[in-house]
């Protein structure tokens, strides 16, 4: 225990009238006043909990009583074209484009992250292996074997993050059957050194789940492409955390849900980012009228649109949609770096309070100390994690528990303040201080 309670108090106080963000936190809507806890802490509930459901973007229900009353309730059917239903999908693909360094045209909003997963993985081994059989040469030829490895349909292994989101690693799995590939799984940081003449795909999450470990896009994505492959990012956890750069680093594919940094809601609808070079050969594994050239044509015969609504499958759920097209509102004017900085700051700080305040033994980060490997989360093991959560959450600050003994913080820089963080952390102590255990 290094440092007392109230000059932490005092520094969170200092770096939140600092903070070129504080104003945003007034967009969403925070129960500040409506801590229901049966504790003596009345000012309200800290949310670390934005990496699984964010908070609601203050604009959002007026947006949507809108879209139900007037554009469903009074344009019906003419809203799909009068109120830009029909092209919601990538008009705000390009919103979320701009927020993970795609340039317009190559991002399509729908379906769920599992769906887009799918559509991404079978849609990047069938590139692969198309251009194995046609014998194309990997991009710099340096790691891909010779062009006879490559012909003739070899790329037949799909590389999966060890510790991957279970949903990734279930349909890659069937990814790989219906595609005649095996399925390896690696850990995420060995990737780079474990793709290989036969690799069609890597399949990675960019910021782990659980451990909250940010994983290395740019060199991965090197290496991968050095051997031939292709690389398929899951960017659940760092859209809306921290840059992303995916045309800046060569990216193929891309996937992500919009309900965590995105604020976009419960259930709503994912992205899916296919790079403008690979878009003529994307062959979606999930042809729907939506993608096809002349959805009104109603033609027997698929034959694909171009671009990024070549992703698209079905009719979008518009009232999530646009729920979500209100929800990015609050990005407007805010740069994904200083958000990546205030990221730091914020989890650094937890970081120093749990260690001044809670007993030693008692927490174990798994969260890497070093910048450039960590995400915008703060995992810690700790006995007993299951209830030792329940228990905050009864004292107002909710985190996630996730099995067996981790308790898992998100830290959201547009509404999360180091007051909020001092006070997560001295609330963790004092429940701390009443439960046995060292760490599990
Ligand atoms: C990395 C990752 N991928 C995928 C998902 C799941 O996607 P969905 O349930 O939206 O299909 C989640 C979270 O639920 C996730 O954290
Ligand atoms: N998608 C979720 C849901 O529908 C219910 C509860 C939680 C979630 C999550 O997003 C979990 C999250 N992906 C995780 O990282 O644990």
């Amino acid at each position: 225990m290094s440092e007392p309670h109230a000059t932490l108090a005092e520094e969170a106080a200092k770096l939140d009238a600092a903070d070129e963000l504080r104003a945003k936190r007034a967009e969403f809507v925070l129960d500040d006043s409506d801590n229901d806890s049966d504790s003596d802490d009345s000012d309200g509930t800290v949310y670390l909990d934005g990496n699984s459901l964010g908070a609601l973007p203050a604009a959002v229900p007026a947006r949507l009583a809108d879209v139900i009353g007037r554009e469903w309730g009074r344009l019906r059917i003419r809203s799909w074209e009068e109120s830009g239903w029909w092209t919601a999908p990538e008009r705000i693909g390009d919103r979320i484009g701009r927020l993970v360094g795609a340039a317009p045209g190559q991002v399509v909003v729908g379906d769920s992250t599992s769906v887009n997963v799918f559509k991404a993985v079978v849609g990047a081994v069938r590139i692969a292996q198309a251009r194995a059989a046609a014998g194309e040469e990997p991009r710099d030829g340096t790691r891909g074997g010779s062009p006879e490895e490559s012909r003739g349909g070899t790329r037949d292994e799909i590389l999966v993050d060890e510790s991957t989101f279970p949903t990734d690693g279930y349909i890659a799995e069937s990814a790989a059957r219906m595609t005649g590939c095996t399925l390896r799984p690696v850990p995420a940081p060995d990737i780079a050194a474990a793709v290989g003449p036969r690799t069609a795909v890597a399949l990675v999450n960019h910021v782990d789940y659980r451990t909250g470990r940010l994983h290395d896009l740019p060199g991965t994505t090197a290496a991968v492409h050095a051997a031939g492959a292709l690389v398929v990012w899951d960017l659940c956890h760092s859209a809306g955390a921290l840059p992303v750069g995916l045309d800046a680093h060569g990216v193929d594919l891309a996937v992500g849900c919009t309900y965590k940094y995105l604020n976009g809601g419960p259930g709503s609808p994912a992205y899916l980012y296919v790079a403008r070079e690979h878009q003529p050969r994307f062959d979606s594994p999930l042809p729907g009228w939506n993608s096809h050239a002349d959805p009104f044509g109603m033609a027997p015969a698929y034959a694909p649109a171009d671009g990024a609504l070549r992703g698209r499958v079905g009719t979008p759920d518009i009232l999530s949609m646009l729920a979500l097209e209100a929800a990015l509102e609050v990005w407007d004017g805010v740069s994904p770096d200083a958000v990546r900085a205030k990221s730091l700051a914020l989890t650094d700080f937890f970081l120093r309070c749990v260690e001044a305040y809670v007993p030693a033994g008692r927490v174990e980060s798994v969260t890497p100390a070093a910048h450039q490997e960590r995400g915008s989360q703060v995992a810690l093991r700790c006995a007993d994690a299951g209830e030792v959560m329940a228990e905050l959450i009864r004292r107002g600050v909710v985190g996630d528990f996730r099995r067996p003994d981790i308790l898992r913080f998100g830290f959201t820089p547009l509404y999360t303040g180091f007051a909020d963080v001092e006070r997560a952390a001295r609330v963790l102590a004092a429940v701390l201080a009443e439960a046995p255990g060292e760490v599990a």
